[in-house]
């Protein structure tokens, strides 16, 4: 087995199996978290600061009075940041896909899996983007906070009867079909309708990008879209052609998720690029778009590399795009990306409480504090699922003593329930102090459980010093609801 190493957030090949040796590791390498910077690639988002009396704020409000106000553990979203990084990704396409430069323009499809609430469907609609859903409930949201159904498109690798209906009868802008049995399913449901659908599909370019295998999508073994190098990808566009209620307006690539390098982003374009000139080859259809999928990565140590900005990204696939329709002389496609962490992540902390605080001798020598907070697993499940790195700081203070190696760690009852697993913070951290752990804003809240019956946490946004609950946190009222007795 491979060495594993912690980088992109993400603990690479075995992660579980050699974590023993990776925390033995971590004891002299363990560091403290950046301080707040304002920059965009900072861990934390652009309005987090640290005031002349030790504690932090987001976009002006104080984390201890958010605390006091709305209680701990909770998601704390920067609007301003988030708003800016949607913003961002609307600019930079729509200047590197100008239809003046002989480009056919771009749309940027926000992937509401990486948090969705009605609040941020509005928030980034209004920024000019569309919305990426997989779900019926992530479409219910899209639709319940006003997004038009042809700015809406649908994913999933299986998809309901429900889902498909919800999506035909709202018009929605593509659906992106994931399987062969699925397109004769969408073909009846839309001719039942009276209408043509428009539809993608998704393919399995082989490019292996993402830094766990749980989070890379384009490789042969695994479950999502349809694979070029058996076929069944070709089938499928030759399926959609011959269905009269069907209209195949593109192929979708999605190659993985928290990728920092553009080379993979731009190997699957050249080859989703030259499987559209084969298809309008051999039936004279030429697909009038390509989704370049979502992926970007984001900083979550401050010890990660820097991430691409939408510039850097935008005019890295306007280039290449650009290049290859060139040397196959074929019109340039309308191009869209999905991208869901690299705009909800930074913008986005953990608030929490801390309790327990426990020193542990280490069998290798040394001593870890383990620090015990009143989250854990139930609102961020990326340490224990993909091996995943953070960071944390003191929140309402600073300490001028030496800082210790600590792990921080959830309350439920499992031992993987590390919220952090190694981090510097200072000797004299405590019960009652507070903690922030950034860059949660994206697969944080929408990958959340009840695990232990523990009630989920609220999403608080703060907009100019004003905190307004966009998700209200859960009580134990709404878990005995559930229970039927
Ligand atoms: C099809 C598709 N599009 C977009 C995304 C969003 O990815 P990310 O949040 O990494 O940008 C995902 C998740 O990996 C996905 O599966
Ligand atoms: N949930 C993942 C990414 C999911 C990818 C969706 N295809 C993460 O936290 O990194």
């Amino acid at each position: 087995m491979s060495e594993p190493t912690r980088h992109d957030g993400v603990l690479a090949d075995g992660a579980h199996d050699a974590a023993a040796e990776v925390a033995a590791e971590a004891v002299t390498s363990a560091r403290p978290a950046p301080e707040p910077d304002g920059r965009p690639a900072s861990v934390w988002s652009t309005g987090v600061c640290r005031s002349d009396d030790g504690a932090l704020s987001v976009a002006g409000a104080d984390l201890r009075a958010v605390a006091a106000e709305h209680g701990t553990p909770a998601y704390v979203v920067d609007e301003a940041d988030l708003r800016a990084r949607a913003r961002s990704y609307a600019e930079a396409f729509a200047a590197a896909f100008a239809e003046s430069e002989g480009l056919a323009g771009a749309d940027v499809y926000y992937a509401g899996k990486a948090f969705l609430s009605l609040a941020v469907a509005r928030w980034v609609h209004s920024e000019g983007l569309r919305i990426d859903t997989s779900t019926a409930g992530e479409l219910a949201v899209a639709l319940r906070a006003g997004v038009p159904g042809e700015h809406i498109g649908l994913h999933g690798n299986n998809k309901s009867d429900e889902e498909l209906v919800t999506a035909i009868e709202h018009r929605v802008g593509r659906i992106v079909v994931d399987s062969l049995g699925e397109i004769e399913r969408v073909a009846a449901l839309a001719a039942e309708r009276g209408v043509r659908a428009p539809v993608m599909v998704r393919v399995t370019t082989g490019v292996h990008a993402g830094g766990h295998d749980f989070i890379a999508t384009a490789h042969e073994d695994q479950k999502f879209g349809l694979s070029l190098a058996s076929g069944a990808a070709r089938q499928a566009f030759e399926e959609i052609l011959a269905a009269p209620s069907l209209n195949l307006i593109g192929v979708h690539s999605h190659i993985g998720s928290q990728i920092l390098d553009l080379a993979g982003f731009e190997a699957a374009a050249r080859s989703v690029l030259q499987l559209r000139a084969e298809i309008a080859e051999e039936t004279g259809h030429l697909m009038p778009e390509v989704d370049l999928g979502g992926g970007y990565g984001i900083r979550y140590t401050g010890a990660d590399d820097e991430p691409p900005s939408p510039a850097q990204i935008a005019t890295g696939l306007a280039t290449i795009v650009h290049a290859v329709c060139a040397e196959l002389g074929t019109e340039i496609p309308r191009i869209s990306v999905e991208p869901g962490r690299s705009i909800a992540g930074p913008a986005g902390l953990t608030l929490y409480r801390v309790g327990a605080v426990k020193p542990v001798a280490l069998d290798g020598g040394g001593e870890r504090l383990y620090v015990s907070v009143d989250g854990g697993m139930s609102d961020n499940i990326r340490p224990a699922l993909y091996g995943a790195a953070y960071t944390a700081a003191l929140a309402n203070r600073t300490s001028a003593v030496e800082h210790v190696t600590a792990r921080v760690v959830g309350k439920h009852c499992e031992s993987g329930d590390i919220v952090v697993h190694d981090v510097a913070l200072p000797a004299d951290i405590g019960p009652g102090d507070l903690l922030a752990v950034p860059a949660t804003g994206a697969y944080g809240r929408s990958m959340a459980s009840q695990y232990n019956l523990v009630p989920r946490p609220p999403v608080l946004a703060v907009t100019e010093g004003q905190v307004r609950p966009i998700m209200r946190r859960e009580t134990l009222e709404d878990l005995l609801a559930l229970d039927l007795g």
